[in-house]
């Protein structure tokens, strides 16, 4: 049975004083969670939000990593900064990110060894667009991406690595994937799991699904055999919505 994980994706929201409350509240809501939770602020959010958790079950995690160690990369960000900030996790690959600034497979399979090398826990975001989705390549989509990301990667790390199932037309649309559309997508990622790394990593690897999950719909999605979580967008910025979902989860 593999523990279900709710992470909130805070995106480019929230100054640090206000997601310092937000931590805050959220903290409050969900003391006695039995699935893990993660929120994840902008970089300079850390902190504060590391120091508004501390004591309580809530990870903090990051919404990119470089993939060097240090050196001349203006305006990034190491796996040993994010780690000594507190951060245990850190998204990779957000459709925003391939779609906005030019993120590859390439970048973010070197973006997910840099995490396993520095010891934060990658979330792995695939997802197909519409119109792949409209002429009938999700799968080969959603395997390419999965496939790339999990380059050189041993089977050790693979297995606690997360991977995020985000349709883009679903992220920030109202237009949620269906539980049936939604469980079919993370069962075919599954299946490529367990041709590159065998039956037994693609039962223990946790796939969220993201894409307009709220309270509403939670449930029913969670409730499916291959989804193991969400990565939440916009409802994770409401105390209540998410903790709600993260009650659905349980
Ligand atoms: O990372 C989160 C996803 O992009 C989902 O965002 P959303 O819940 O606002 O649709």
């Amino acid at each position: 049975m593999r523990k279900k994980i709710i992470a909130g994706n805070w995106k480019m929201n929230k100054t640090p004083s206000e997601a310092a409350v937000l931590a805050s509240e959220i903290r409050n809501k969900i003391s006695d969670a039995k699935c893990d939770v993660v929120v994840c602020p902008t970089a300079v959010c850390i902190p504060g939000v590391v120091s508004a958790l501390e004591g309580s079950s809530i990870s903090v995690g990051a919404q990119n990593v470089h993939f060097k160690e240090s050196g001349a990369y203006t305006g990034e960000l190491s796996s040993a900064m994010l780690k000594d900030a507190g951060t245990l996790y850190t998204i990779i690959g957000h459709s925003e990110r391939r779609q906005y600034f030019g993120e590859t497979d390439e970048t973010v399979n070197l973006r997910t060894k840099a995490a396993v090398d520095g010891g934060l826990i990658p979330i792995v975001c695939v997802g197909e667009s519409l119109s792949e989705r409209e002429n009938g390549i999700m799968p080969e989509t959603v395997c390419r991406q999965t496939k790339l990301a999990f380059l050189n990667i041993q089977k050790d790390d693979a297995e606690n690595i997360i991977i995020a199932y985000e349709p883009i037309w679903a992220i920030g649309t109202g237009k949620t994937a269906t539980a049936q559309q939604a469980d079919e997508v993370c069962g075919i990622i599954r299946n490529t799991i367990k041709e590159l790394y065998g039956e037994d990593t693609a039962e223990k690897i946790r796939i969220q699904y993201g894409g307009s999950m709220n309270a509403g719909n939670a449930e029913e999605l969670l409730s499916m055999p291959n989804i193991d979580g969400g990565l939440i967008g916009g409802a994770s910025l409401k105390p209540d919505d998410f903790a709600a979902i993260i009650k659905a989860a349980d």
